[in-house]
């Protein structure tokens, strides 16, 4: 079935940045979608390691989401804005701490084994772009470099809901599918995209390119999360 993704049929506003953004990632945000650990893990046949590897190499992103949404809330000027970006930060570390609850018992994995995990090389490189575009680009450069976050996993979640209907209890993931098409992510998106365009339009033309690029780059990151978990990557050397 085709993604439904570069179409305007979303439950939420995407403005004219976002989708500037959007079509700017194009291959690479189908190739994330279509990734086969995404394919497995909605079918069900995805192996319980794997998607162990997964999470706990997900738990710590989800730590330097919350830093890089909290070091953008530095720069914001707007209190709007700023309690927003900190409400981020504090949303992504409710996630992930449910999610220690949730499949580490399942799994068998607990907080302390995530503390000393030791990170792949995508997860760093994902991380280390995160909160370097936080720190050192303008207002838009780092909002961009975040956004593929919540908004590809929302789009998928709305897809694979499209696609797959109601998830049977028996689903061995259905946890995790249910999580991301849950309809209150869509108010989070508008508020999300919104800033997007708005920081976008108050910047100059060379930093919204470089905006896009950065976008672009956390698409591809995605994918490549995707992909060490698919083939549990390791260091070379
Ligand atoms: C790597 C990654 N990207 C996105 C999400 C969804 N917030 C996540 N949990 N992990």
């Amino acid at each position: 079935m085709e993604s439904p993704t570069l179409t305007e049929n979303r439950p939420y506003t995407v403005p004219p940045f976002a989708k500037e953004c959007l079509e700017a990632a194009g291959e690479a945000w189908h190739a994330a979608h279509d990734h086969a650990f995404v394919q497995a893990l909605a079918d069900g046949s995805l192996d319980s390691d794997r998607f162990r590897f997964y999470q706990m190499q997900d738990a710590r992103y989800l730590e330097a989401f919350a830093d890089a949404t909290s070091i953008i809330s530095t720069r914001c000027t707007d209190p709007d804005d700023k309690l927003w970006f900190i409400e981020a930060a504090q949303m992504a570390v409710v996630v992930e701490q449910e999610l220690h609850a949730g499949y580490g018992e399942e799994l068998g994995y607990d907080a302390d084994d995530v503390a000393q995990l030791e990170l792949t090389p995508n997860n760093r490189a994902y991380q280390n772009h995160m909160i370097a575009s936080a720190h050192t680009g303008s207002l838009v450069e780092a909002v961009a470099a975040i956004t593929p976050c919540p908004w590809l996993y929302v789009d998928l979640g709305q897809q694979l809901e499209a696609e797959m209907g109601e998830v049977p209890e028996s689903h061995p993931y259905a946890e995790w599918l249910e999580m991301y098409r849950d309809p209150a992510f869509n108010e989070y998106m508008d508020h999300l995209l919104e800033r997007l365009h708005r920081f976008a339009v108050a910047a100059d033309p060379a930093a919204r390119e470089r905006a896009k690029e950065l976008f672009v780059l956390s698409v591809r990151y995605e994918w490549m999360f995707w992909d060490q978990s698919w083939t549990k990557q390791e260091w070379p050397v």
